[in-house]
């Protein structure tokens, strides 16, 4: 494989060469199952208890609180079921239009099947304002499940405000937490939500691996049942590989945090300036002011994302386009269409995601290559 660009961290990442020295030991010589009752099994444990500690330190939270999953949409799942199941008498959700799919594809499901839903919107940068969170929440409001920032945007939602109306009106708050972590800091201990999910391969672990943080106190039910692993919270046999890997991610994210906020953000802040300077009729989708340090999402008119992927792709560019057409329909992304993108630009974003491994020379090559793109594509397009 040619060498590639890889700006698409929101997607996936690298997994880190720490990671992977702490994960081998335990494929190739600590193969022992943590619950057995002999030593070669609780060593196993040892590593488990470690890695939770890690998770948790990340989030200023108790060990005790955290539950390892198969990742951020297992983690979703299990706390809007998880507050519903434990609530029955309650059957209204609050959420947002411009969740991932692994909340407003469960939500979606959950209104068919009888739950009733408030949708919120957000205005034309991305924001959410927590005043319409108090305006939805009711008396029998089950849970408020609002992202912390947004995957396609990088736009961040303000949680605190959120947490301080869902604990004053005494209901249960998930936050989707993917994309924050190991970017800006979040603790539990500053920001009180009930229950908070994240994800190893968003933050330099392995894949198929994640973690939901359940807030001591917090009544719960399993959603994943069968034996008694993770203190009776989720059934199956761990995934100690994954998890010592994501126990090792989390530790190197809070090491690295200033490091991605401070020097990916000012490559992403030139990378952007680049191309929003050299290409008319660009312009950028969210608040500049209020995202993640590491994303940007532009908006090229009159030309289409799949299209500026693939030919970046030739160059070994990677990126993503926020649009549905590779799911084989035509609706461009439903977080564009939220903030009331016209069409015209929604349809011809791209989102660049950029992480600590990614280099000036890197942000010099997509400056430099993909203002010829887009007039290449311009002068076939029939919009134009
Ligand atoms: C905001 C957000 N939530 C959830 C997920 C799903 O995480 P996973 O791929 O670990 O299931 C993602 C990944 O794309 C995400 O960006
Ligand atoms: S981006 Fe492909 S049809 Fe809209």
């Amino acid at each position: 494989m040619n060498k590639v660009i890889y700006m698409d961290n929101n997607a996936t990442t690298r997994v880190a060469p720490q990671v992977i020295r702490e994960m081998l030991p335990v494929l190739e010589t600590w193969y022992g199952n943590p619950s057995s009752m002999h030593g070669f099994g609780g060593a196993v444990g040892k590593r488990l208890d470690q890695a939770r500690k890690q998770v948790a330190d990340l989030l200023q939270a108790d060990p005790g609180e955290i539950v390892f999953t198969s990742g951020g949409t297992e983690s979703d799942n299990t706390a809007i079921l998880a507050a519903l199941a434990s609530q029955p008498h309650k059957r209204h959700i609050v959420t947002t239009r411009v969740e991932h799919p692994a909340v407003l594809s469960l939500v979606k499901d959950l209104e068919e099947r009888g739950y009733t839903v408030t949708w919120l919107g957000v205005d034309r940068k991305g924001h959410l304002n927590p005043d319409a969170v108090r305006k939805a929440v009711r008396k029998d409001t089950a849970i408020v499940s609002v992202m912390a920032a947004n995957n396609e945007t990088g736009v961040l939602f303000p949680i605190d405000k959120i947490a301080a109306i869902t604990r004053e009106k005494d209901v249960l708050l998930h936050t989707d937490a993917v994309q924050i972590m190991g970017k800006l800091p979040f603790s539990v201990q500053d920001i009180p939500v009930d229950f908070l999910s994240l994800s190893s391969h968003k933050i330099h672990g392995p894949k198929g691996v994640g973690a939901l943080y359940v807030r001591k106190g917090v009544r719960f039910k399993p959603f994943i049942i069968g034996g008694h692993q993770e203190h009776g919270r989720r059934a199956g046999t761990e995934n100690i590989p994954g998890i010592v890997g994501l126990g090792k991610a989390c530790q190197l994210a809070a090491r690295h945090l200033d490091e991605e906020t401070i020097r990916v953000g000012k490559l992403r802040d030139r990378l952007e300036e680049g191309l929003l300077s050299s290409i008319d009729h660009s312009q950028l989708n969210g608040d500049q002011n209020n995202r993640l340090p590491n994303t940007t999402s532009i908006a090229f008119e009159f030309v289409e994302g799949e299209a500026i992927l693939l030919l970046m792709n030739e160059l070994g560019i990677c990126a993503s386009s926020g649009s549905a057409c590779t799911s084989g329909s035509l609706e461009p992304s439903h977080v564009l269409r939220a903030m009331g993108i016209p069409f015209t630009y929604a349809h011809g974003s791209i989102r660049f995601s950029l992480s600590r491994y990614t280099t000036d020379q890197e942000v010099d090559t997509v400056i430099r290559e993909l203002p010829p793109i887009i007039a290449r594509l311009r002068e076939l397009s029939p919009f134009c």
